[in-house]
């Protein structure tokens, strides 16, 4: 039964104290911490890469780093990420021709890999061939690009019929996920939860992670049965 994972989206966060922010993410209950790369390519913002990410590590050596990668050519940036301290790479299809062959060098480079699909892309994009090399699926709940947005409900059947067709994989929401919003995901099958707004701007960020993980493992238990 795949284990309910939080992953706090640190765009949320307070960027001139990451490393302190992820410690104190780590400290409430979180498990990965998700960075969310931009390169002002593949969507209209830019944020941090390599550089960045290597500080956070030095900072907080146990950290896992949950990247995802909104960039136009994910194939450039696998060695800097791994060089940086990378746990796990996850790439858009939308941004790849052959996401099989990126996948491996992922993979010699010991990171997990992940595959995204954006609002628009529909969850067959991910075949059974691509599905079953990858370790993390990312369904996006909004357009990639910036955090605050409101969750789009539309995207939820993706979850479902991944979850139907991936029954051990870790299979991730991000965007507008939050308090309001986990039921839903959670009922669909995602166990690895991205959430930026909704804990970092929460007066007690430890309560929302412990609640999503807590929502996100019974619906688990559901599943296995
Ligand atoms: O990658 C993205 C958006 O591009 C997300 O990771 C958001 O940053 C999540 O933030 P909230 O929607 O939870 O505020």
């Amino acid at each position: 039964m795949p284990r309910a994972i939080i992953s706090p989206s640190v765009l949320a966060s307070d960027f001139g104290q990451l490393s302190a922010e992820c410690k104190r993410m780590i400290k409430g209950g979180a498990e990965w911490l998700h960075m969310d790369v931009m390169d002002g390519h593949f969507v209209p913002n830019i944020t941090m890469g390599a550089p960045v990410l290597s500080c956070v590590h030095k900072g907080v050596p146990d950290i896992f780093m949950d990247c995802h990668m909104m960039v136009a050519q994910p194939e450039k940036w696998v060695d800097d990420i791994a060089d940086a301290g990378g746990s796990l790479y996850c790439f858009h299809i939308e941004a790849t021709s052959d996401a099989v062959s990126l996948i491996n060098a992922i993979h010699a480079r010991n990171m997990k890999a992940g595959v995204a699909i954006s609002p628009d892309t529909p969850s067959t994009a991910i075949t059974d061939e691509i599905g079953a090399v990858a370790d993390m699926l990312l369904v996006m709940t909004v357009y990639p690009g910036r955090g605050g947005q409101k969750f789009l409900q539309r995207c939820v059947p993706k979850v479902a019929e991944l979850r139907a067709r991936f029954p051990e994989k870790d299979i991730e929401v991000d965007g507008g996920v939050g308090p309001k919003t986990i039921d839903v995901c959670a009922d669909a099958g995602s166990n690895v939860i991205v959430a930026g707004t909704a804990i970092f701007n929460a007066p007690n960020p430890e309560d929302v992670i412990t609640s999503l993980k807590t929502t996100v493992n019974t619906a688990q238990a559901r599943f296995s049965k």
